[in-house]
């Protein structure tokens, strides 16, 4: 670890707190522009502070035409490995430039033009990657949706985001099953009130689809005979690349807007400086490209960089075996890899010993990132231990795209001496504060909300898709110039970041952000359900799982099979409502839960108890024997 290295990355983030104007102007060159930018951060309009107006730029060229320009034609841009599907593709940036044209042109001839939205509801497929770039070379707004989400949660994206079109695919595979992925959006149009004019389906030979009036097969639309490539449309620099909803506490999505300058410049700036990944290397991002590190870390980052990116269908575990992740890392050359706490987890679990890393040769791997909920010092350790590289922690939120606090990747390693329980420091652009409840910043070592100084740095949401009140009560207004992360924790005296868990009822299943507002909406439309709550609660495997109480209505007597018989009908209703990702096994049945005589249900008091914590109890609340009588059933699991 060179102390010169250290103070040069200090000097950097201070330099992009204390200018951001130069130091953003100067990343600004990493990137091609069409027209550079009159101004490089416009704070005319505060809260809502834009990047790089006046310029124009096309973020599709600058992830593939430009390489191709600058001699990377036949370097391969995309690795396609899928266990699950049996299949393994590579696509240069060439190949992947023509393919990308002609899907563009195929969503131009259906009518979608510049500002449109374009909902990708598809597994992890290069046809995905495809659709999200053809969608940024027309300046059409895709919005990729997750596909563990089920057709109510789909319906809610369609609903809000209103697309021309919607691309899909006939399935997904998962380990144990097929998902029919095309009936799951047959029954989300069924359920918008908007409706899109065409649907593209890709069919998959696990499963094919039945293809109705509005739909359209894939493979007939690309064929080169029916469609022309489509050319590169400048957009303004502020122009939204794409929306990726995400949870807030309650059922309705977050539509988080991304831009294209800021994001573009960002990401590029990132892939170097903090990855230490340089162009032509091969990189492993094990997310999926339904969340905004797959987004992010999948598809845009690691193209803007000129890098190989792996696009990874399957698990890390059972597909076929623990040892999946160390075999992508060998056969392709990966020199840095990213996925999420939960998966060394899994892997962990499997393969205790790490056996399965001592079969393959990690040779060219020189860190491995984790992110996407808390790494545990248990995990970090286990990790660091067996592969023998910096386990680099960093944390950071759709609403972000990129990290908020890393410890950045130099050439010899870790830049900074890893703190096991901490991401390390604050990123460029990034005033990290920790506040107490009046807005005070707390001192060193002290518990708090976690705050961003406005304004935020290029790349992150600039507003809510359709919804700037939102923006503002969401994340603006509890505490005036900062952005509400919705994480607590605390910086230490070495200003290493330690970020605990949300303040608010968001869940975080698995590195899967949910909301508790989602599932109690789906438990309470049971017709037995009076009211019900769900909590996050600790999993060792998961990270956290939801856990659901429910009071049932007036004058229902249940016996324990007719208990069961509602549990079982309730797990089904989230599953088939908000979907299986969100994973929820345990439902109580109990008489009353816990309130603040305003009436706000006492979840992060029922957590604690159920977590093994010493319960907070508020002087509000409204009957304190409820909260006892729920004691055993909640520590009792
Ligand atoms: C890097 C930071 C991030 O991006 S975090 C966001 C992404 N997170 C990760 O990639 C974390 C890695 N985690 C995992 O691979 C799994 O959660 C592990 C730990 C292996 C556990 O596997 P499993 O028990 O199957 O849980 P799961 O969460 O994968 O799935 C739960 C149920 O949902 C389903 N599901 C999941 N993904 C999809 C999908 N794309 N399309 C359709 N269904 C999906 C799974 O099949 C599973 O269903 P079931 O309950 O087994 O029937």
């Amino acid at each position: 670890m060179s102390t010169d290295a250290q103070e040069n990355y200090r000097d950097t983030v201070a330099q992009s707190l204390a200018d951001p104007r130069a130091f953003w102007g100067e990343a600004a060159g990493l990137i091609d522009w069409i027209t550079p930018p009159t101004q490089v951060l416009d704070e005319t309009n505060p809260p809502f502070y834009r990047w790089f107006t006046g310029g124009r730029l096309n973020v599709c060229y600058n992830a593939l035409d430009r390489h191709v320009v600058h001699g990377r034609a036949d370097q391969v841009a995309l690795i396609y490995d899928s266990p699950v599907a049996g299949s393994k593709a590579r696509y240069t940036y060439a190949q992947l430039l023509d393919l990308v044209a002609r899907f563009a042109g195929v969503l131009r001839d259906l009518g979608v033009t510049q500002g449109d939205r374009v909902v990708i509801y598809m597994p992890m497929v290069p046809e995905a990657v495809i659709a999200m770039l053809a969608c940024a070379r027309i300046g059409a707004v895709h919005s990729v949706v997750f596909g563990g989400f089920a057709p109510a949660e789909l319906a809610a994206r369609i609903e809000d985001a209103a697309p021309r079109v919607v691309v899909c695919a006939s399935c997904g595979v998962e380990p144990s099953r097929v998902v029919p992925y095309k009936p799951m959006l047959d029954e989300a149009i069924e359920r918008s009130a908007h409706k899109p004019e065409h649907c593209v389906v890709l069919q998959r030979e696990q499963l094919t689809a039945e293809l109705g009036e509005r739909d359209l097969d894939w493979k007939q639309v690309m064929h080169p005979d029916a469609v022309a490539p489509a050319e590169v449309v400048p957009v303004e620099a502020t122009h939204p690349l794409y929306v990726l909803y995400t949870s807030g506490t309650t059922g309705k999505p977050k539509g988080i807007v991304r831009d294209s300058a800021g994001y573009a410049v960002a990401l590029r700036w990132s892939m170097t400086n903090l990855y230490g990944v340089q162009p032509g290397e091969t990189w492993l991002c094990g997310s999926d490209v339904g969340w905004v590190v797959g987004h992010s870390y999948i598809v845009y980052a690691p193209l803007l960089a000129g890098a190989t990116t792996i696009l990874f269908e399957g698990k890390p575990v059972g597909t076929p075996d623990a040892g999946v992740y160390w075999r992508m890392i060998q056969e392709h050359g990966v020199v840095a890899a990213f996925t999420a706490p939960t998966a060394i987890r899994a892997i962990k679990k499997q393969d205790p010993r790490g056996e399965l890393i001592g079969d393959y040769d990690l040779a060219p791997l020189r860190a491995l990132f984790l992110a996407g909920e808390r790494l545990d010092p248990d995990t970090w350790r286990w990790a660091t231990e067996h592969l023998g590289v910096p386990v680099i922690d960093n944390w950071w939120q759709t609403e972000t795209g990129w990290p908020i606090a890393i410890n950045p990747l130099g050439p010899d390693g870790a830049t900074f001496e890893i703190k096991p329980g901490s991401p390390t420091l604050p990123t460029a652009g990034y005033d990290v504060q920790v506040l107490d409840e009046k807005g005070e910043p707390v001192p060193a070592g002290t518990e708090g909300a976690i705050c961003l100084r406005l304004p935020l740095p290029p790349g992150t949401l600039p507003t809510l898709w359709q919804d700037d009140e939102r923006y503002v009560s969401s994340y603006l207004s509890t505490f005036e110039g900062y952005y509400l992360s919705g994480d607590g924790g605390f910086v230490d005296e070495d200003g290493y970041v330690y970020v605990m868990g949300r303040t608010d009822d968001v869940l975080n299943v698995a590195g899967h952000r949910l909301s508790t507002g989602s599932l109690e909406e789906a438990l309470a439309g049971h017709p037995s359900v009076a009211e019900c709550a769900v909590i996050g609660v600790s999993d060792a495997l998961k990270g956290q799982v939801p856990r659901a109480l429910v009071v049932l209505k007036a004058g229902i007597e249940l016996d324990d099979a007719g208990r069961e018989q509602l549990q079982a009908e309730l797990v089904q209703r989230v599953r088939a409502e908000v979907g299986a990702v969100a994973a929820l096994r345990q439902v109580d049945v109990v008489d009353a839960l816990p309130k603040t005589r305003s009436g706000k249900i006492l979840r992060k008091t029922m957590r604690q108890l159920a977590d093994g914590q010493e319960a907070m109890v508020p002087s509000t609340i409204e009957d304190r024997s409820v909260l006892d009588a729920l004691e055993q059933v909640l520590r009792g699991r």
